[in-house]
């Protein structure tokens, strides 16, 4: 491929050198270039790429993208200068891949919570309606049924276009990805052709990288704002910013919801820990997933299909068979009738809407302990909203670590006890080892007590020191409270 290939709809400022030379593949990191490669640098949160053209150089790097040019150009080298290089990034990423999310029906789902139930879910209903499907979610990447491992909910635009492209050649038809703020705000799905865009809700989290919550909203409506004419933009218009989402959209607009009015409206007749009853669109279905914030990921997805040209009856009776994400309210029941819920809730809004969902199906006789803590190096503004949430909805709260990355965990469990009164103190318990928070919830519980172990789901590791070493809420949960038989 040669470089002026790549160029396209790229918006340049000046090129200095040939942009006829043959190239080998695009990357940002200096670390991985390799003979003939273009190198962008990008401004980034702690290192400015432009640091490293010099070395991207010596290692090889035939072409660079830049956002000012370096003093001393070296010869045969081309410069590419562009003003915003995080932005273009996605233009030549997608060109060299040619433009697969052009060729397939691609999904993006945003907001602060859902999106992976969401996205997980659709793969999940259309892969049993016969379909080859394409996922990228924070717990994985599919293509197919080949499955690839991911550290980011959304990832750089190179890898999308990269694995999109693979799912063409796969013969895969829809594609389901979430679109976080991270990603919306560095571009990442910049350039993307997307068929659809869904919106699931808006609250707390992130405000360790967005600067106010406003900026946060309006990173989340920047996607809608860009979604093509062709596009159809659908909302859930029960979220206070439902409605602000589709305000500047060209795409066709469509609204869900359990309380307004809607395009696609849904009621819960009946729930249990085996399931919720709903009515959509005038039929009774029953769905395995629990608790009203599931009811509106199930209207959401009986939307998104019915969008996408599923028929309504077809529609329904799939989705009566799609089984819980792992993480997400996943749950087990041990011999001696101690329910222990594993939840991903890692905001306020979701920790509250489990316990919520939990409280509403609990007889009120046991004790509802609440296992729970906040990451490191992430927004510090959660960490006493979540405890006092806990406190409030349950009869005993350990406070523990998730993630403390960088951070001491004894001061993130501090500043999570700034939210609780001394009163509510007594009837919480700070234990730093996250297994041994465990452990004790395990040998406390009796008989039909419940254990709600929040904050990481699916993950399969702790962080500490920047050190991952394995953990497993559900695995160790599981063994604590067998070992007590
Ligand atoms: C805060 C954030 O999002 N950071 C992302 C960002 O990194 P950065 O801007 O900090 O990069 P940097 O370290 O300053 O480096 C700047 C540039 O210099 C380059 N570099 C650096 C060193 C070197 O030797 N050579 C070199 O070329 C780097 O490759 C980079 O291009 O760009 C990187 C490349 O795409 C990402 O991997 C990185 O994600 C970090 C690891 C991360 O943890 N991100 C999380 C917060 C995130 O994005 N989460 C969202 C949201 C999840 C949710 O909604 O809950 C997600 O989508 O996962
Ligand atoms: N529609 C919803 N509204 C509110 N809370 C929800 C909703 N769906 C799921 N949750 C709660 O949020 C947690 C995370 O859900 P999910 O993983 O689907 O969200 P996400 O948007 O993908 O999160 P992330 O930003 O980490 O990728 C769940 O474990 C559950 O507690
Ligand atoms: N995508 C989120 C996940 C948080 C999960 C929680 N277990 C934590 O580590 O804080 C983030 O990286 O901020
Ligand atoms: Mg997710």
């Amino acid at each position: 491929m040669q470089l002026k290939e790549l160029l396209y709809k790229v918006e340049i400022e000046t090129v200095v050198g040939d942009t006829s030379v043959a190239i080998n593949k695009l990357t940002f990191d200096s670390r991985t270039i390799e003979t003939e490669d273009v190198f962008i640098a990008i401004v980034g949160d702690k290192i400015d790429g432009h640091k490293f053209i010099e070395a991207a150089i010596n290692k090889g790097a035939i072409a660079i993208v830049c956002q000012e040019l370096p003093t001393i150009q070296v010869e045969g080298i081309t410069y590419i200068l562009v003003k915003d290089t995080a932005k273009e990034l996605a233009i030549l990423a997608a060109n060299y891949y040619k433009n697969p999310s052009e060729e397939l029906k691609l999904v993006g789902i945003t907001g602060t919570n859902g999106k992976t139930t969401i996205s997980s879910l659709l793969y999940q209903l259309f892969t049993k309606l016969g379909y080859k499907v394409g996922l990228i979610s924070t717990v994985n990447i599919k293509v197919g049924d080949e499955i690839y491992a991911t550290k980011l909910t959304t990832p750089d635009a190179i890898t999308i276009n990269k694995y999109l492209s693979k799912m063409l050649e796969a013969g895969v038809e829809f594609c389901f990805m979430e679109v976080s703020s991270h990603g919306i705000a560095q571009f990442r799905t910049n350039g993307l052709h997307f068929t659809g865009g869904v919106f699931t809700n808006l609250s707390h989290d992130h405000l360790d990288y967005h600067p106010t919550f406003s900026a946060y909203r309006d990173v989340k409506k920047s996607f809608f704002d860009q979604l093509p004419k062709t596009a159809f933009a659908l909302t859930n218009i029960d979220d206070k910013n439902g409605s602000l989402m589709l305000q500047n959209t060209k795409a066709k607009t469509y609204t869900y919801a359990l309380k307004n009015n809607a395009n696609y409206k849904a009621k819960i007749i009946e729930s249990s820990f085996g399931g919720t009853l709903l009515r959509i669109a005038d039929q009774e279905v029953w769905v395995k997933l629990i608790g009203s914030f599931n009811a509106y990921n199930m209207l959401a997805i009986y939307a998104v299909a019915e969008l996408l040209g599923v028929e309504k009856l077809e529609n329904l009776k799939y989705i009566s068979t799609l089984t819980p994400v792992d993480g997400r309210f996943e749950y087990f029941i041990s011999s001696n009738k101690i329910t222990a819920i594993v939840d991903y809730a890692h905001t306020p809004d979701a920790l509250e809407n489990v316990l919520n969902t939990i409280n509403d199906i609990r007889t009120k006789n046991e004790t509802l302990f609440t296992l729970v803590g906040c990451g490191g190096d992430r927004d510090t503004t959660k960490r006493p909203l979540m405890a006092k949430i806990a406190v409030e909805n349950s009869t005993k709260v350990i406070l523990t670590s998730d993630n403390p990355r960088t951070e001491n965990p004894d001061k993130i469990i501090d500043d999570m006890l700034t939210g609780i009164t001394p009163t509510e103190e007594q009837k919480t318990l700070c234990i730093t080892n996250r297994k041994q928070a465990i452990k004790t919830a395990a040998s406390m519980a009796k008989e039909g007590d419940i254990i709600l172990i929040a904050g990481k789901g699916h993950e399969t590791y702790q962080e500490i020191n920047g050190e991952r070493s394995y953990f497993n809420d559900m695995d160790y949960i599981k063994e604590f409270l067998e070992l007590n038989q």
